[in-house]
């Protein structure tokens, strides 16, 4: 059965001068616990339609259901990673990561400590009376990721949530980040231009295109990569193979913007 279904998505920006037309007829479903990537050129709409999925903006037309309800009723279910950590720097990582629990009411004894216990799982033992200026961007986001998990999300959105990092810092992250989320049987949309990661991380990648913006194709990645860590994807023939296929349609989409 699926967890998100969206039928016939459109959205228009009104500004006083025009209206752009930021989605088009986009349809798809993502069943509970897959991990989907929304890739294509600037303009497609990607960040247009994840903020359609966290219910923060409602579609000019079509539908969004999130396990049976609008996004707006499911908010409780949704986390969030985003490319900055926006952990507060006022407070201690473990300050950080406790805050959405308090704020929805949820802190007591039990889920403190699966939270705490969380950060130890993911190399963060150590450091929970620091503030984040102490810490390197890669240990922010594994914090931020701590703070997101520590409610227990159903549904994760990421936008872009290794682009600031370096290289090797973002490898190692999108392994942690696809472990965690696999375990927990979590389900993600990720919005990525690394189309690398894009393919590495995820069961499915849906290529939008621009003027305006679709969804052009929905490329499925081979199950034999799905049982390996994003990292050891990236050195199988069938990563390179999907990775040509694509790259040759998102040129193409370029060539015609
Ligand atoms: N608040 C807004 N008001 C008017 N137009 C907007 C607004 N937000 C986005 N747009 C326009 O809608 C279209 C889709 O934008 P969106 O940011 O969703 O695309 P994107 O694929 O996420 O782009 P990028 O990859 O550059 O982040 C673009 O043409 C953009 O200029």
């Amino acid at each position: 059965m699926s967890f998100i279904t969206a039928e016939n998505i459109g959205h228009h920006y009104f500004t006083p001068s025009s209206v752009r037309t930021a989605l088009k007829n986009v349809s798809f479903s993502i069943k509970e616990g897959e991990f989907v990537s929304l890739i294509g050129p600037s303009g497609c709409g990607k960040t247009t339609l994840l903020s359609i999925l966290s219910g923060l903006l409602v579609p000019t037309d079509g539908e969004v259901k999130i396990d049976g309800q609008p996004p707006d009723l499911q908010r409780n279910m949704i986390g969030y990673m985003l490319q900055q950590d926006y952990l507060f720097p006022w407070k201690t990582i473990e300050e950080n990561v406790l805050i959405g629990l308090k704020l929805n009411r949820q802190l007591d004894k039990d889920t403190k400590a699966s939270a705490l216990e969380f950060l130890q799982k993911i190399g963060l033992e150590g450091v929970e009376k620091q503030f984040p200026r102490h810490l390197s961007g890669g240990m922010r986001q594994r914090a931020a990721l701590a703070r997101t998990m520590a409610v227990n999300p159903k549904l994760l959105l990421l936008d872009e949530p290794f682009s600031a990092l370096d290289y090797q810092t973002k490898l190692k992250l999108e392994d942690l980040v696809f472990e965690i989320l696999k375990a927990y049987r979590k389900t993600a949309v990720l919005v990525t231009h690394d189309l690398g990661e894009a393919i590495s991380m995820s069961d499915r990648v849906l290529l939008f295109a621009t003027n305006p913006g679709r969804l052009h194709k929905v490329f499925e990645v081979p199950d034999h990569l799905r049982g390996l860590s994003p990292f050891e994807v990236r050195s199988e023939d069938a990563y390179s193979d999907l990775f040509r296929t694509i790259w040759k349609e998102l040129e193409t989409l370029e060539e015609n913007k």
